[in-house]
């Protein structure tokens, strides 16, 4: 039996592996006119033909690999996947259109038809085939190669049977697909803009309550990547997955200044959307490991901007023991929180902020998390540092500085012009969408 028949009875509980059968390939291949290129798998496995998608089974990094590659959070369904894939111009589909095959055994395949790549390869401007596994490899070249005339390169299985592969080792060798396709560079909107937008972006599928929980999550990824002292450069074979809790020390924090690494991280939530944010990554970053305070003015059942009020709901019935939510505190609780914070999160204020100046109690929650970061807590902001005018870049008197700014979907002109850029630290954009067919 090969080891992956033997990995294969082992994740399905010693369950009789099913005697081989014929299967027909059911999911459909994911590309558009953008892609740039084409990874195949040989055939989808019982577990992700049950889950409607490639690679769909828990422990497979296929996933995981992926979102290293390009420095962002692990999708975790199948529009988010779709997604993934369509915004860095990667087609996905199998080699095989039908074979008889035991469970997930590649080494039982026999009577194996392909796929008809020139579905995809007519469609879409692919300039080179990967695929993820030996056996794909072979079956590519001897089925499809003859057709398409296209070579394929052959990558290590993602697949938990291929154990000697670690997560960092699989990164590196994917590197290949990161560096074939053409990085989208969005460019930045004014702030109407980007409400239109998201907009669209509902109207194509992905609801402002789904976007705010991408928002969330990658706002609790890059903070934590500042927590870790990563925040200045690209994220190499990390994946998402439980990190210990804060420890004792003293690490390099986000703008390479020394960071206090004891006590619980503090998000700054405010009445808005942007609270929003704050509420969603609070809840993620509890999750992985890492315990929050919640500052809020308003209880979460208090709060009437949607999507945030359920986002607030949700991560407040969520947070573990070890984190908590503290509600409208006055100012020597808030300072106290801040004293041995590692890392500070700013969800008060975003692109709804209107007028010059900032309202109580919000104006002190800026001056106490300004003056914790002098003391070496990293400062991460939602979409643009509280005080900032993301239209503008103008500053109130009270305005967050940041040591990374997670700008959602697309750059704002306030975060690049001169007045507003100094407030930012390293503005990092989180690609929360497959926005190009959006764009005019
Ligand atoms: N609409 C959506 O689904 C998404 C929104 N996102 C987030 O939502 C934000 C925009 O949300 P909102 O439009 O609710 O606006 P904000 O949350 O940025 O601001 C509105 C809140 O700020 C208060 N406020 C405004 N001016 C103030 C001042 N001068 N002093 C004190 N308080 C003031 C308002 O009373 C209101 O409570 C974005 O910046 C982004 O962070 C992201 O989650 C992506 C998805
Ligand atoms: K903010």
């Amino acid at each position: 039996m090969s080891g992956t028949r033997r990995s294969e009875k082992a994740r399905d509980g010693g369950r009789a592996l099913c005697r081989a059968g014929r299967v027909e390939h059911t999911i459909d291949p994911v590309y558009d006119g953008r892609s740039e290129v084409l990874v195949l798998g040989t055939m989808p496995s019982p577990k992700s033909r049950e889950e409607g998608f490639f690679y769909g089974h828990p422990q497979n990094r296929f996933w995981r690999v992926l979102a290293a590659l390009f420095d962002e959070p692990v999708p975790e369904n199948n529009a988010e996947r779709t997604d993934l894939l369509l915004r860095r111009h990667i087609a996905l589909w199998d080699v095989l259109a039908s074979c008889d095959i035991e469970g997930a055994s590649d080494a039982s395949i026999a009577n194996a038809q392909p796929n008809d790549m020139a579905r995809i390869l007519q469609a879409a401007p692919v300039r080179r085939v990967f695929c993820t596994g030996s056996t794909a490899a072979r079956l590519y070249g001897k089925l499809c190669e003859p057709a398409t005339g296209m070579a394929a390169e052959k990558l290590p299985s993602t697949s938990p049977a291929n154990a000697v592969w670690s997560l960092p080792r699989l990164v590196e060798a994917y590197r290949a697909v990161a560096e074939s396709v053409t990085p989208f560079r969005p460019p930045a909107l004014e702030v109407p803009e980007v409400v239109a937008l998201e907009g669209a972006i509902a109207a194509a599928g992905t609801p402002l309550d789904a976007l705010m929980r991408r928002a969330g999550r990658f706002l609790a990824y890059e903070a934590r990547k500042a927590l870790e002292g990563k925040g200045g450069e690209t994220e190499k074979g990390k994946a998402d997955g439980p990190l210990p809790a804060c420890g004792g020390g003293v690490a390099k924090g986000a703008a390479g200044r020394a960071v206090r690494r004891e006590g619980p991280a503090v998000v700054f939530c405010g009445n808005g959307n942007n609270g929003g944010d704050g509420w969603v990554a609070a809840e993620y970053l509890d999750n992985w490991g890492i315990p929050v305070r919640v500052i809020t003015a308003k209880a979460p059942d208090e709060l009437t901007a949607e999507p945030a009020r359920g986002a607030a709901l949700r991560a407040a019935a969520a947070l573990g023991p070890g984190s908590a939510v503290h509600v409208a505190p006055d100012l020597a609780a808030v300072e106290s929180l801040l004293a041995d914070a590692p890392l500070a999160l700013d969800a008060i204020l975003g692109t709804g902020f209107s007028h010059d100046t900032v309202k109580p109690p919000f104006d002190s929650w800026i001056r106490a998390l300004n003056a914790a970061r002098e003391r070496g807590t990293a400062v991460v902001a939602a979409d643009v540092p509280s005080g900032l005018s993301a239209q503008t870049g103008a500053a109130a008197a009270e305005s967050v500085r940041a040591d990374v700014t997670v700008t959602m979907i697309v750059p704002k002109p306030g975060l690049l012009a001169p007045a507003g850029a100094p407030y930012c630290g390293r503005v990092r954009v989180a690609p929360l969408a497959y926005i190009e067919p959006l764009l005019g």
